[in-house]
């Protein structure tokens, strides 16, 4: 497996998922956006980090890349695409993905740890869970609060296409333990496909030994199964 981790201007979380990567075997390489997306990938990355300075709304920009239209139809022929933050953002931006993650609740950047409660273990990005595991991942954001029409939250949710939801350290789901106001609590998600997956915490901050908390893994692990 060959991850391309897709750089835009902006993007600071590229190298970080690079490492996580490559610490867990999974090969993988940086590959600038205007280069386009080589044949010979089998799976995608859109990184975390502030692509075009998060300006006229936090993705939107990126979306509009040609490498995007590559990204699309990779994930169509069910290539593993994975969104993290800012890349979830594109990801939303990109049509990918239903929703949009627009500016939290608080109206200020948040860098903090969250805990997570698995809602499905039945995706490649949660098979390493159990559902209703609660794990810790950290967030740093300004724009992450899920929105969606209403009727689209339920076919998520009935389809079961959530794959975690912020929560108290025993689970529990509740205003409190939502960090940004996001609809439902929802921090992240998978698209038609299930290959395809955005979310806003970051497991690849917490995926290398060294970080004290492995939690993340399970995530990156999809791209080896
Ligand atoms: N860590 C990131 O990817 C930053 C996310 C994004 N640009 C925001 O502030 O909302």
């Amino acid at each position: 497996m060959t991850v391309a981790v897709i750089q835009f201007g902006g993007s600071n979380c590229d190298r970080d998922t690079v490492r996580a990567l490559d610490a867990l075997g999974i090969d993988a390489d940086l590959v600038w956006h205007e280069d386009g997306l080589p044949e010979s990938v089998d799976g995608i990355v859109l990184p975390g980090g502030f692509s075009y300075g998060d300006y006229l709304r936090a993705g939107a920009m990126a979306a509009q890349s040609p490498i995007l239209d590559a990204v699309r139809e990779r994930a169509q022929d069910g290539t593993p695409v994975l969104g993290i933050c800012n890349g979830a953002q594109i990801g939303c931006e990109a049509t990918l993905t239903p929703g949009a993650f627009t500016i939290n609740e608080s109206a200020r950047f948040q860098c903090e740890h969250v805990h997570l409660r698995v809602e499905t273990a039945s995706t490649p990005w949660t098979a390493a869970y159990e559902e209703g595991d609660v794990v810790e991942f950290p967030i740093a954001h300004g724009e992450g609060r899920f929105e969606i029409e209403d009727d689209e939250l339920d076919a998520l949710e009935s389809d079961d296409r959530v794959l975690f939801r912020y929560c108290n350290e025993d689970g529990t789901v509740t205003d409190e333990a939502n960090p940004n106001g996001s609809k439902h609590n929802v921090a992240g998600i998978v698209g038609e496909r299930e290959t395809v997956a955005v979310m806003m915490p970051h497991p690849e901050r917490v995926s290398l030994p060294d970080l004290g908390n492995t939690d993340g893994q399970g995530v990156l692990r999809a791209f080896a199964e």
